[in-house]
């Protein structure tokens, strides 16, 4: 099977982000046409992390070339949290700014939550204010986090229904894997979520029908623990040494072990290019459905 067609069962998150990215495009070239909108979306970053650059790179690219207006504020590392919270405060009254994104994580002297508490909902384009994450929960709108909704979009493609799936999240972060579990519980999925306290992962893993690995450990999936067929998602960004490639040099890899998984997965994603791309483009669409939902029209279908 896939031992023998290595890469026939691999998710292509690139390319499915730059399909979206164009319908993107699309929507943000009738809203400008038609209403005279630029979406806008404004990423504030305190402080410098290296390993964030391409992030932010790739960010400000796609942007542009979706014709939306970025705006970039970088801020000192020592810079004082309530600078930041005027910042932020001068942002949600800035009506050209669609989108807010403050880029995590935060120097230590700033108390993360009451920064994201204090972007206004309709511009948290990450969707981590309590507020979106309460519309989550009850099914009721809101804003939805990047990584799982483009981590959604990849299961749909690739299962198509979910309904009555057994999936499993493994990790149970704010940004990631609660979010998650309410998306595919939303999907009429069947949801296990475990985490650092799990009694047996194996186990528990070997019974799902589809896995999301988000827990920031390089390769703590196994690939026998997959169940044949079962579809893999790899949220995991893990920068490990890579001495084949010369001294000092690393590479990214996911939570799963990808070489050994894939020979039973049904599907899986790649790391780098499966959820990465996706999340980017996920905040594309967050910005331009945050425009459109400011200037009263409808949501666009994406
Ligand atoms: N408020 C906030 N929201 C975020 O969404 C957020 C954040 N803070 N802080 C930093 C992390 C990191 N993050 C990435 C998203 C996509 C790629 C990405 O596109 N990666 C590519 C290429 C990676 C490479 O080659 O280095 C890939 O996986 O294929 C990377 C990193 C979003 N984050």
């Amino acid at each position: 099977m896939s031992a023998t067609h290595p890469g026939i069962n691999r998710i292509d998150g690139k390319k499915t982000a730059a399909a979206l990215r164009e319908r993107i495009a699309g929507h943000v070239a009738r809203l400008k046409a038609d209403h005279g909108l630029t979406p806008g979306l404004a990423v504030v970053i305190v402080g410098e992390d290296p390993a964030s650059q391409v992030y932010v790179r790739n960010k400000v690219k796609q942007t542009g070339e979706a014709g939306m207006n970025s705006l970039h504020f970088a801020l000192p590392a020592d810079t004082p949290e309530a600078d930041l919270l005027a910042k932020i405060a001068e942002l949600n009254a800035d009506e050209t700014v669609h989108g807010i994104l403050v880029q995590l994580p935060l120097p230590g002297h700033i108390d993360a939550n009451k920064v994201i508490d204090t972007i206004d909902p309709a511009k948290d384009v990450d969707g981590f204010h309590v507020v979106n994450a309460g519309r989550l929960a009850t099914g009721t709108g809101g804003l939805i986090p990047c990584t799982p909704r483009g981590c959604l979009m990849l299961l749909k493609q690739t299962v198509g229904d979910l309904s009555g799936k057994r999936a499993i999240i493994v990790g149970r972060s704010n940004i990631v894997g609660k979010p998650m579990a309410q998306l595919l519980l939303g999907e009429n999925a069947t949801v296990t979520i475990a985490h650092s306290r799990t009694a047996d992962l194996a186990d528990e893993v070997a019974r799902a029908d589809i896995v999301v690995a988000a827990v920031g450990r390089a390769h703590l999936i196994k690939g026998d623990w997959i169940k044949p067929g079962a579809t893999v998602i790899d949220v995991g960004m893990n920068r490990v040494d890579a001495p084949e490639k010369g001294p000092g040099k690393t590479r990214l890899v996911g939570d799963v072990d990808y070489e050994a998984a894939a020979a039973h997965a049904g599907a899986i994603t790649p790391v780098p290019g499966g959820v990465g791309p996706m999340t980017i483009a996920c905040l594309l669409a967050n910005t331009l459905v945050a425009a459109c939902r400011q200037a009263g029209l409808e949501d666009p279908r994406l």
